[in-house]
């Protein structure tokens, strides 16, 4: 496994061997000591999946303060363009967003550390997504962040009208208003 720490401090991208041979291929998706060496002690407590269509984006969300979830992020089949959003308020990168695209092709993980806002826009006709998280899912503390705010400015690549959001998302709130984290 190579970790690849990113422009915004504490977020990896993990790249991993693949075995192919006659049958198919095996890869490792993940290992706590490589975890422990290279990112820190993290215990994922909740794996994830979810299944999107095309234009699907699912996000930005985050839980507030103490429920705040570090996430590793992969997409088993399809393809999504994947983004968190740095709220550490005291981060060198507060307010700056990192963009990547995973798939089943490129089998790319992304390590996303407590304190952003994350989401993916699905640009594959359907898209099997996958991940762990560190703390329990607490609804009454979730947020969502508007996923085209004008201050963060993603450059999402499918217009806003043919993007389909939940009702949830619908009612993201702007950057402006949110609570930040330390
Ligand atoms: C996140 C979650 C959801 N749910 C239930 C709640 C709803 O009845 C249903 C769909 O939830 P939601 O619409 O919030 O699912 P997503 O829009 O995929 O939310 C996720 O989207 C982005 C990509 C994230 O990074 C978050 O992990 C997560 O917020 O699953 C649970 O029972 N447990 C959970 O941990």
């Amino acid at each position: 496994m190579k970790f690849i720490e990113q422009d915004i401090p504490g977020v990896f991208i993990i790249e991993t061997q693949i075995f192919g041979d006659a049958r198919g291929y095996f890869m490792e998706t993940y290992r706590k000591e490589l975890f422990d060496k290279y990112i820190g002690k993290i215990d994922f407590i909740q794996d994830n999946e979810s299944h999107s269509k095309y234009g699907v984006l699912r996000g930005l969300h985050f839980q507030k303060g103490e429920y705040s979830q570090a996430k590793l992020v992969r997409v088993l089949k399809g393809r999504v363009l994947d983004v968190a959003v740095d709220l550490r308020k005291t981060s060198p990168t507060f307010g700056q967003h990192i963009i990547v695209e995973l798939s089943g092709e490129n089998k790319r993980q992304l390590y996303i550390p407590r304190g952003f806002a994350h989401g993916f826009l699905v640009l594959s006709d359907t898209t099997t997504f996958v991940y762990k998280v560190d703390n329990i899912y607490s609804p009454q503390n979730e947020v969502t962040l508007l996923y085209n705010d004008p201050q963060i400015n993603i450059q999402w690549p499918i217009s806003s009208e043919n993007i389909i959001l939940s009702e949830k998302d619908k009612q993201g709130i702007p950057f402006s208003q949110i609570e930040y984290f330390k």
